[in-house]
């Protein structure tokens, strides 16, 4: 399925140097993944510079060197060189041409803001196939192709590998792909070249700050997934100031625009909301016409996930009673308050949850508080490698419940105690209300002994993650089961008294 350079860069401005007939039979962006007829894309990173791992792409038999400024190769004739200003660009652009397009060829959704993006997916894949087509999912918790579940190293893929999955998903006749995009996606180009039917936008709050230094270049990454790169029809949630910034921009460019939030003036907005343990009644408002139905997701901010996802299946064209009848019967996201179920819990409720920011945080806490008749304890930590300038705040935030117990997420290369150390210098105001303690499982087991009945307790940060990252290991280490062995350990046949 090859293909030359000269149809792999046609229309874009570029510089090939050797022979532009060669047949590309892959994209390769790590030198030591090049197969033998691969083009090799040398990107500028931020800890290494690709351009020098050219040679080691050579060796693995790359055909092809994709560069923004040529390299000397010296014993390496028989390479073609292709000179662009930018190879993330270039590689995004020439991963749709390799593969013929695929999105062209699907109805992708493209979600995007900090929170709400993996719950939002898979309710508008949950609509689509309840609407009889064929779907796709892409992002955190993995990817799905029909019924075929895959794990997945990033949230969005870089665009070689995203262009295949969609290839994939086209070659297995999925109708509706929805796909979460990061702001690193968007800032790094990686859905450059996608065609989206429809693109979301949830929220935006504290994230990645490492990364994107002010919270401003952090919403105008969002914002690309609105702008000329990216023509679709828009559903924006206005909810928060950067959703209204948003609609301004999108309503100057005359899109195709629907409007979903607790704010009166959505579109799509709540008239009535009643909150369950077990489910949420809303009454909504949807353009004017009220529509009533239970659905079994918890919380105040799943609301504003069933409304965003509510306006997709309207932007997909589908029937408002099918989404209605879809939403009645959402599934249970992995990881995001599950609830954990043993034979015997002691009446102590567990959520496990994959909050990992102040904002989740103090939604989530809010949520579970709102339903529990007894106290809530809240189990969390903070990420390594990440963030850092979220973890006071975050533990601040977890100050709301009844009793907190600080505890390790996946500190990746950082010390433990120093993200520990971080996190409890938001919370001077809370002594004597949390403990610590820096092994995970003994810190839920911890929380679990402090329980009575009626209470709940909320272990948030790492949602469906069956892992933990320690230095460069991967333990194995999944919250709900954890929570499950020891709350039967607390509570089961062998308890002590
Ligand atoms: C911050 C970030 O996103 N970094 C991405 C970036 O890494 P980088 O710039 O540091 O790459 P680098 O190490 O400098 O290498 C430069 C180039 O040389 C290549 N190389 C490097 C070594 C070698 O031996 N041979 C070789 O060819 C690399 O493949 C790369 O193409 O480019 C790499 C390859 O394109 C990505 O894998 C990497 O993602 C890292 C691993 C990552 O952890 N990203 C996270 C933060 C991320 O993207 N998260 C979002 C979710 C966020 C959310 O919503 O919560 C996601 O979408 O997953
Ligand atoms: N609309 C929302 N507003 C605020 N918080 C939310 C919202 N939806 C979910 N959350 C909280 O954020 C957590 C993550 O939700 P979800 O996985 O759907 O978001 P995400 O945007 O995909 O996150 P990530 O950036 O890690 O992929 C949930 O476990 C919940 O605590
Ligand atoms: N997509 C998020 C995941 C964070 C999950 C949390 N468990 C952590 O490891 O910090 C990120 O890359 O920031
Ligand atoms: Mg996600």
């Amino acid at each position: 399925m090859g293909k030359t350079c000269t149809e792999l860069f046609e229309g874009m401005d570029c510089t090939i140097i050797g022979n532009a007939d060669d047949v590309v039979e892959g994209i390769a962006y790590r030198s030591d993944q090049v197969k033998p007829g691969d083009a090799f894309f040398c990107i500028v990173g931020f800890t290494s510079d690709g351009h020098t791992y050219a040679q080691d792409a050579i060796d693995h038999g790359a055909k092809v060197l994709v560069v923004q400024r040529k390299v000397y190769l010296a014993d390496a004739t028989d390479v073609t060189e292709v000179v662009v200003s930018d190879t993330r660009k270039a590689m995004a652009e020439v991963s749709a041409n390799f593969y013929d397009h695929p999105s062209r060829n699907l109805q992708l959704v493209g979600v995007t803001g900090t929170n709400g993006k993996t719950t939002t997916t898979y309710l508008v894949e949950h609509i689509a196939r309840v609407a009889g087509k064929r779907t796709g999912v892409i992002g955190t918790v993995g990817t799905v192709i029909g019924d075929v579940h895959e794990k997945s190293a990033h949230t969005t893929p870089e665009s070689p590998d995203l262009q295949h999955l969609l290839a994939r998903m086209r070659d297995a006749r999925c109708d509706v792909v929805a796909m979460e995009v990061s702001s690193h996606a968007l800032d790094l180009e990686r859905t450059f070249g996608s065609q989206f039917a429809v693109t979301a936008f949830s929220n935006l709050t504290q994230d990645h700050l490492d990364y994107h230094h002010t919270f401003e270049a952090y919403f105008e990454a969002k914002a690309r997934l609105f702008g000329k790169d990216y023509p679709a029809r828009r559903v924006i949630c206005i909810d928060d100031k950067w959703g209204k910034e948003l609609l301004r921009r999108c309503s100057e460019a005359g899109d195709n625009v629907i409007t979903t939030g607790f704010d009166r003036s959505a579109q799509i907005h709540p008239k009535d909301v009643a909150y369950y343990p077990t489910h949420t009644s809303v009454t909504l408002n949807v353009r004017g016409s009220y529509c009533e139905f239970d659905h079994p997701l918890v919380g105040k901010f799943n609301v504003e996930n069933i409304m965003c996802a509510f306006a997709i299946g309207l932007q997909l064209g589908f029937p408002v009673q099918t989404v209605i009848d879809a939403l009645r019967e959402a599934p249970q996201i992995p990881g995001r308050l599950e609830r954990i179920h043993t034979p015997h819990d002691g009446g102590v409720s567990v959520f496990v949850d994959y909050a990992h920011t102040p904002d989740a945080l103090e939604k989530a806490l809010g949520s579970i508080m709102a339903l529990t008749p007894g106290r809530t304890i809240c189990v969390f930590g903070c990420g390594g490698d990440r963030d850092a300038s979220k973890r006071p705040i975050m533990g601040r935030a977890a100050l709301a419940a009844d009793h907190a117990v600080v505890t390790s997420d996946n500190p990746r290369t950082e010390d433990p105690g120093a993200i520990i150390d971080d996190i409890l210098a938001g919370m001077t105001e809370g002594a004597g209300r949390y403990d610590v303690q820096p092994d995970r499982r003994a810190a839920i087991a911890h929380a679990i002994s402090l329980a009575k009945p009626g209470d709940s307790i909320l272990v948030a940060g790492k949602g469906h993650e069956d892992y933990q990252l320690v230095g460069d290991k991967v333990l194995s280490f999944d919250d709900r089961v954890v929570a499950r062995e020891e709350l039967e350990r607390a509570f089961g046949e062998g308890a002590a008294e």
